[in-house]
This record gives structure tokens, C-alpha cells and sequence, in this order.
């Protein structure tokens, strides 16, 4: 069996990179993609792919940026021969009030959050038309695309339009054997937690590092969500084992959320 091609986004660091070491593990060459200003960081992610003895490409790309991210498929198409699975992990958080949110702000976080999705589901399902493989595609949602936090609205709102994606990108491209599925974590220990707790702790005056406390108390399981726990969930998406799922944005959360 010819060896499969993932391409992972916002690779540079926290579940991203999780993702592209898990995808590298199961025996996938994998392509990560960050902002420019991540290149080391995802030389790094390249390095610890390449340790597992899998080929690995690292490609700057902005993902709202809808010329960047075609070439990014093109590109690793061009070099590996195909694109089997694309996981579109990259994502911003922004800690604002509604009444706070000024229109750039909540422009960049959609810009982000949904319109890079679409621009990566987007790339992706043509590529894996034109090569008549089907394929994975993966996206990144989050709980609160099921129920919103307060001070995240925007930010949950994006999660939100990422889960209707999803589904109408399932609909439309079953019948090339294309899966579009997406993963909904709960409270990753990340830089993008550290942002979250540093915010949220400021506007509920508390202590740094009180803020994530106080939200993992949620947690049934009783700790904060690791990358690698995220990744495991990612690792059957992109598998065969999840052929028969389609549309499905799934909680990965440690049980926070019971739907
Ligand atoms: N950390 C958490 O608790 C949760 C995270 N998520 C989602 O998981 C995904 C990954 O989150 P984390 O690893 O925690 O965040 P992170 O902030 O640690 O990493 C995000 C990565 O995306 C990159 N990125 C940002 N904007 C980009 C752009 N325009 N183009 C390309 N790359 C860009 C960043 O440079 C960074 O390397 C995000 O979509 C996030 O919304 C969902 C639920 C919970
Ligand atoms: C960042 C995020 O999506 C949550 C739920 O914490």
C-alpha cells in the first residue's frame, strides 16, 4: 500500500503539532503548515516527524489567505504525489464581550476560524476530486460550537459555523468518497489556554492561572485535556476505521458537555 499524505495546519505548536506526530506514528508523511513567523517551531515539528522515520514538508501558509492555501495543497501535492487527509487545526481565541467586540476583531477571528476552514476544506476536496482517491478531511471545532462560554462569542460563534460546514461539506462530497468530520475539544492545555486564562482571570478578577482551575472543575475526568488526547481522536478520523462517519463534529473533551 502506497504510504498516505497528511497536510496539518497550525502545526507549529500545541495540538496541531500533537496531530502531525500522532498522523507520523500511524505511518502517514506528513506536511505541517504555520504563519511565517513560526518557522522554527515548525522545523521543529518537521524534525520530530522525520525521527519517526516518516518524510515530513514544512510550508508557511496563512490559512485566511485563499492564494497561500491552494499553493499550500498544490504544493505538497506537487511534492508527495497526493493529499489523502487535511486537518484543518488552525484557530485564533479572542476573550471579548459582545458589546466589547469591535468589527476587526470579530472579522479577524472569523477570518481565521471559518473562513481558513473553508479555504482548507475547500483546497483539499479539489485536490482529492481531481485525483479521484477520496479522502480525509478534518476540521477544528470545539465544545463550544455546541454551547457557547460567555466572553467567547465570537470565538464560539466561528466553532459554530465550522460544525454547519462540516455537515454541508459532508452532504456535498460523499459521493466522491470524501469523509468531512471535525473535532470538538474541551479545555488543551495550549498557548491558546494560557491567552484564555491569562483574559479571563482579568475579567473575573482573579489570580493568573485561577481561570483554566475554575473551568477544569468541569471536567469529569479530572484533568486538563492533553494535545496527544486530542490527537488520538484525530488519529481515527484520518483512518480507515472512520470510513463509514460523515458530518460529525464529536466531543473530546474529558466530559464536560453531555449532548
Ligand atoms: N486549546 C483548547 O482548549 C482548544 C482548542 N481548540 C481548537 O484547536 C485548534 C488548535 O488550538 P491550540 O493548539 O490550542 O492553539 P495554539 O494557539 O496553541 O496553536 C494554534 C496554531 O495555529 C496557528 N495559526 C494561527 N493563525 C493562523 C493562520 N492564519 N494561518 C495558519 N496558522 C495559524 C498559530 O500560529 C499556532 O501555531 C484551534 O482551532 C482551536 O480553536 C478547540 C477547543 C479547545
Ligand atoms: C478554546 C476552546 O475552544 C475552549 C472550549 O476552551
Amino acid at each position: 500500500m502506497t504510504t498516505r499524505i497528511a497536510i496539518v495546519t497550525g502545526a507549529a505548536r500545541g495540538i496541531g503539532r500533537g496531530i502531525a506526530e500522532r498522523l507520523a506514528k500511524d505511518g502517514l508523511d506528513v506536511a505541517v503548515a504555520d504563519l511565517p513567523a513560526m518557522r522554527e517551531e515548525l522545523d521543529q515539528v518537521v524534525a520530530a516527524v522525520e525521527k519517526q522515520g516518516r518524510r515530513a514538508l514544512a510550508v508557511d501558509t496563512d490559512v485566511t489567505s485563499k492564494e497561500q492555501t491552494d499553493a499550500l495543497v498544490r504544493d505538497v501535492a506537487g511534492h508527495f504525489g497526493q493529499v489523502d487527509v487535511f486537518v484543518a487545526n488552525a484557530g485564533i481565541a479572542r476573550v471579548t464581550s459582545l458589546l466589547d467586540t469591535g468589527l476587526e476583531e470579530f472579522e479577524q477571528i472569523m477570518a481565521v476560524n471559518l473562513r481558513g476552514v473553508f479555504l482548507s476544506y475547500q483546497a483539499a476536496a479539489r485536490q482529492m476530486i481531481a485525483q479521484g482517491t477520496g479522502g480525509k478531511i478534518i476540521g477544528a471545532a470545539s465544545i463550544v460550537a455546541y454551547r457557547p462560554f460567555a466572553l467567547l462569542g465570537p470565538y464560539s460563534a466561528s466553532k459554530w459555523g465550522v460544525r454547519g460546514l462540516t455537515q454541508a461539506a459532508a452532504m456535498e462530497w460523499a459521493k466522491y468518497g470524501i469523509t468531512v468530520n471535525a473535532y470538538c475539544p474541551g479545555i488543551v492545555g495550549t498557548a491558546m489556554w494560557d491567552l484564555i486564562d491569562e483574559k479571563l482571570a482579568e475579567a473575573e478578577g482573579l489570580d493568573k492561572g485561577r481561570a483554566i482551575k475554575k473551568y477544569a472543575e468541569a471536567i469529569a475526568l479530572g484533568r486538563v485535556e492533553e494535545p496527544a488526547d486530542v490527537a488520538a481522536f484525530v488519529s481515527y478520523l484520518a483512518s480507515p476505521d472512520s470510513d463509514y462517519m460523515t458530518g460529525q463534529s464529536v466531543m473530546i473533551d474529558g466530559g464536560i458537555q453531555f449532548s
